[in-house]
């Protein structure tokens, strides 16, 4: 049974995207409850990065309805489509930090742009958001290069909760960190959605994460989703490609825990 409007944080119906010949998306479907951690896992190039830019906005499908927060998207006008952007933070696989700009410069730049506070107000609303994102607060005035790539991560989370999203997209979150930043930043991402009510969608490879972190996985395979399940449930689906996905050596031992 599909939910309510009231009760998805994101409603994908019919998605389609093209690009030239190549069918990345067919009449893709996606509910994403308010509240929920969502895995999104697949095969390279099954179309992840390219749903996460059509939820987000920065690409715009060729065919489909998106709904995020209950509100259509498909004929927003500028300036909804630029408040609604404002309830939802993203972390990119790279951090995407602006290299001039320093830490807290960096987390300061969208409460500039979008909220009518003074320089004082906006620091101390910074210095909130790095602390939240358990970034070392000394380290504020440091340059992106001046960072271990764990730091990173944690300055572009503090970046993406510096408006209060309802909303939170994680690209690849604990690619390149070592495992024990990984584990360190799992147990932040279920933290920071206990402690704010996020809901989180999360584009990961990462097994550690899928276990520790998500209510649900959504599997991408021939250009739909083809499951959404828990975790322990999806590592047993029969669909080929998702015991594919799942049987390799890497992934064989938590499924068979
Ligand atoms: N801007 C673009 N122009 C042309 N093709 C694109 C573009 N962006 C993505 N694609 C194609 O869309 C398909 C899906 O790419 P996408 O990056 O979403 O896959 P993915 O599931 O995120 O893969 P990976 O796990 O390797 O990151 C690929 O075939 C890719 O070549």
């Amino acid at each position: 049974m599909s939910g309510s409007d009231s009760d998805n944080a994101v409603a994908v119906t019919g998605l389609v995207n093209r690009f030239g010949s190549n069918t990345v998306h067919e009449d893709l479907n996606l509910e994403v409850r308010r509240g929920e951690i969502m895995g999104l896992v697949g095969g390279s190039g099954s179309g992840k990065t390219v749903l996460l830019r059509s939820m987000l906005l920065l690409h715009r499908p060729h065919a489909g309805e998106i709904s995020l927060l209950g509100t259509p998207t498909q004929s927003l006008g500028r300036a909804e489509e630029k408040r609604l952007r404002q309830r939802m933070g993203v972390l990119f696989q790279q951090g995407a930090l602006f290299t001039g700009l320093t830490v807290k410069e960096n987390v300061s730049l969208p409460l500039w742009e979008y909220t009518p506070f003074d320089a004082a107000t906006i620091e101390d609303l910074a210095m909130l958001k790095i602390q939240l994102a358990g970034f070392p607060l000394d380290a504020a005035n440091r340059y992106p290069s001046e960072l271990s790539g764990g730091m990173v991560k944690r300055a572009a989370l503090a970046r993406a909760l510096a408006l209060d999203p309802e909303l939170l997209f994680l690209d690849e979150p604990t690619a390149g960190l070592d495992p024990v930043s990984a584990g360190a930043f799992d147990e932040l991402i279920a933290e920071l959605h206990k402690l704010l009510g996020l809901t989180v969608i999360m584009v990961t490879h990462d097994m550690d994460a899928l276990w520790a972190t998500t209510h649900r996985v959504a599997f991408l395979g021939d250009r739909r989703v083809l499951a959404v399940e828990p975790i322990d449930r999806l590592t047993h689906n029969e669909h080929p490609l998702i015991e594919s996905y799942f049987g390799g050596s890497r992934t064989a031992a938590w499924r068979d825990r």
